[in-house]
């Protein structure tokens, strides 16, 4: 703990409790959780580094984490103190103005656990207390000032295929959590833990059980192992007192293992914090047949729509489409409106009250039925988040285009506890990416959306993939890495004007935040390529014969305007 060099300028002597109120009106100087507020804009207000002067930001430290696989957590900042996770369970507290080491904590899991998703997407803080959700299906409570564990409680079975990779929510004292798993047939559901004893306060299943409003959308006993992992942390309406959660794949793969619509897989549901009760959702494709895991939570913006105001939850899906959904007081949620933002001839058409699509069976895969369809099985996003930037008031998606699968299910096997069921052989799922007419000139996109027009405004192209995390600032940027160049980049965020860019270690997939400390403001950013953005990366060099090489390896990268940056030197020299 600590170490000679530490102690000098260590800011954990006055380690400022995160509060509620903190979470809900976080200080502009601090980035308290993982996408920055509750609503999940990845915003800072921060301005200090602007589109002017951008073109002045340096580097001004990096940090070796010591691990490689996909580095995907921002690093969340208190008051000066950092905290980042990495893969193999591991956090690490800096001084975010130094960063010099404050401590490190690795949580030991059993050796015979293989991670699917080698990945962990970001610690919570509440109190004096920082938590991790680690890949053995347990929450860790650590003490911020010495990583110390307070206490671990599991959620789940690891050994019957759970385990976790998303960031905790933290709302009414409760820890909120989901699991993955949905490749190994499981059961998905969120559990609510006391943030202070560790005691598990309420555990709310995505599947209904038989009797349960929804059970009537499974057959037999298809709901027990029918997947809806939660693996992205939800966004929370705090006036409501209610969080939204998307969910994941219906498990196994093929649609004709698991008749009717099976709720709540590929939606979002909405939770009341207080007590678990699920009070509304919206399912955005029902008998999912694509593995298009719709667990990117809505985002909370509010937004005038044909004229009316809407209390808005916003989503790009990976079903290819951008969804607007409205939330009531009650906790339901209505349809709005629904937009193709890529590439998709899979839905032949969305009904316009209820949102439903109806599917191109041409376009639908199943047991013994290989077919094409698009957005690949990625999507036309995956996991990484989306920003808003309230002064442009526009939408930001990091998206896949250009891009499709080719894929049908095998005859499966009775599911073992633990081992994969998806019914589909992973060799073909390693080979499945098909490129549409236009994938010569781009793949990756960030696409910018006016809301109120419903309309693309701007789009920034990468050549091959984009598997970039968006964070946005009051200085009208956007920084996101994601191509297999190792770009770290800043545009313009009106008009997706390139203005700056640095080349890192290693792939970017991570999300970027930004903080201050004694008048600095800062931008970091994780390296580190891994998961899936590296087997999507497989599966293009082989239909595109060729052979990319994005090195391994997690470092945490700093930047602020050479100025500043100069000052910090000297005073490091010191
Ligand atoms: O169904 C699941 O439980 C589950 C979990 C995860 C995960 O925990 O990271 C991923 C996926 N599915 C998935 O479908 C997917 O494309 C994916 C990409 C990544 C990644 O970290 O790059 N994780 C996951
Ligand atoms: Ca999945």
């Amino acid at each position: 703990v600590g170490g000679a060099t530490a102690a000098k300028s260590n800011p954990l002597t006055n380690y400022n409790p995160v509060t509620e109120a903190r979470l809900q009106n976080p200080e502009p100087e601090n980035w308290l959780q993982w996408r920055g507020n509750y609503e999940g804009w990845t915003y800072s207000p921060l301005d200090q580094i602007n589109a002017d002067n951008v073109s002045d930001l340096v580097p001004v430290w990096s940090y070796s984490t010591g691990e490689l696989e996909g580095h995907q957590a921002p690093p969340i900042v208190n008051d000066g103190v950092m905290f980042i996770s990495t893969p193999n369970n591991q956090v690490i507290a800096l001084n975010a103005e130094t960063g010099d080491e404050l401590w490190r904590y690795k949580k030991e899991i059993p050796e015979e656990l293989f991670q699917l998703h080698p990945t962990n997407r970001g610690v919570g803080l509440y109190g004096d207390k920082v938590y991790m959700a680690a890949t053995d299906a347990c929450l860790v409570a650590l003490d911020a000032k010495t990583g110390e564990e307070a206490w671990v409680t599991c959620v789940a079975d690891w050994q019957d295929g759970y385990y976790m990779t998303l960031s905790p929510l933290i709302a009414k004292g409760k820890v909120m959590v989901g699991v993955s798993g949905g490749e190994y047939g499981i059961r998905g559901h969120i559990t609510a833990v006391d943030a202070e004893t560790g005691k598990i306060e309420w555990k709310t299943h995505t599947i209904p059980a038989p009797g349960e409003p929804g059970s009537e959308t499974w057959k037999g006993d298809a709901w027990k192992t029918g997947g809806a992992s939660v693996w992205i942390a939800g966004t929370y309406d705090a006036d409501m007192g209610v969080a939204f959660y998307g969910t994941g794949n219906g498990g196994p793969w093929m649609p004709d293992t698991r008749p009717g619509d099976n709720l709540y897989a590929n939606s979002v549901v909405a939770i009341d914090v207080a007590t678990g009760k699920l009070t509304g959702y919206h399912q955005y494709h029902h008998n999912d047949a694509w593995d298009w895991d719709e667990v990117s939570p809505p985002v909370i913006i509010d937004y005038k729509h044909k004229g009316k105001n809407i209390k808005g939850l916003v989503h790009a899906g990976r079903n290819g489409y951008l969804w607007t959904l409205e939330r009531n007081k009650d906790g339901s949620i209505d349809f709005v409106d629904a937009e193709k933002y890529v590439k998709q001839n899979v839905f032949k058409s969305i009904d316009p009250k209820t949102g439903r699509p109806t599917y191109d069976p041409a376009h639908t895969p199943g047991t013994g039925k290989t077919v094409t369809f698009c957005p690949s099985l990625w999507g036309g996003k995956d996991w990484p988040p989306e920003a808003y930037n309230p002064k442009t008031g526009l939408f930001y998606i990091p998206a896949h285009e250009n891009l499709c699968s080719e894929m049908g299910g095998v005859k499966l096997a009775p599911r073992k506890s633990g081992e994969l069921y998806i019914g589909v052989p992973i060799a073909d799922i390693l080979t499945n990416i098909r490129l549409a007419d236009g994938a010569e000139d781009h793949i990756g996109e960030i696409q910018a959306w006016d809301l109120k027009k419903g309309k693309k405004v701007w789009q920034f192209n990468m050549k091959e993939m984009n598997w970039g995390p968006l964070l946005t600032t009051g200085g009208n940027l956007l920084f996101s890495g994601g191509s297999n160049d190792r770009m770290f980049r800043a545009l313009d965020a009106r008009t997706g004007k390139k203005l700056w860019q640095y080349r890192a270690n290693s792939g970017i997939t991570a999300v970027p935040s930004s903080w201050s400390v004694n008048g600095t403001q800062f931008i970091g950013v994780q390296a580190g390529w891994g998961v899936d953005a590296q087997r999507m990366q497989g599966a293009f060099d082989a239909v595109m014969d060729h052979t990319t090489t994005v090195p391994q390896g997690g470092v945490l990268h700093v930047f602020a305007l050479k100025k500043n940056a100069d000052k910090l030197m000297e005073k490091a020299a010191k």
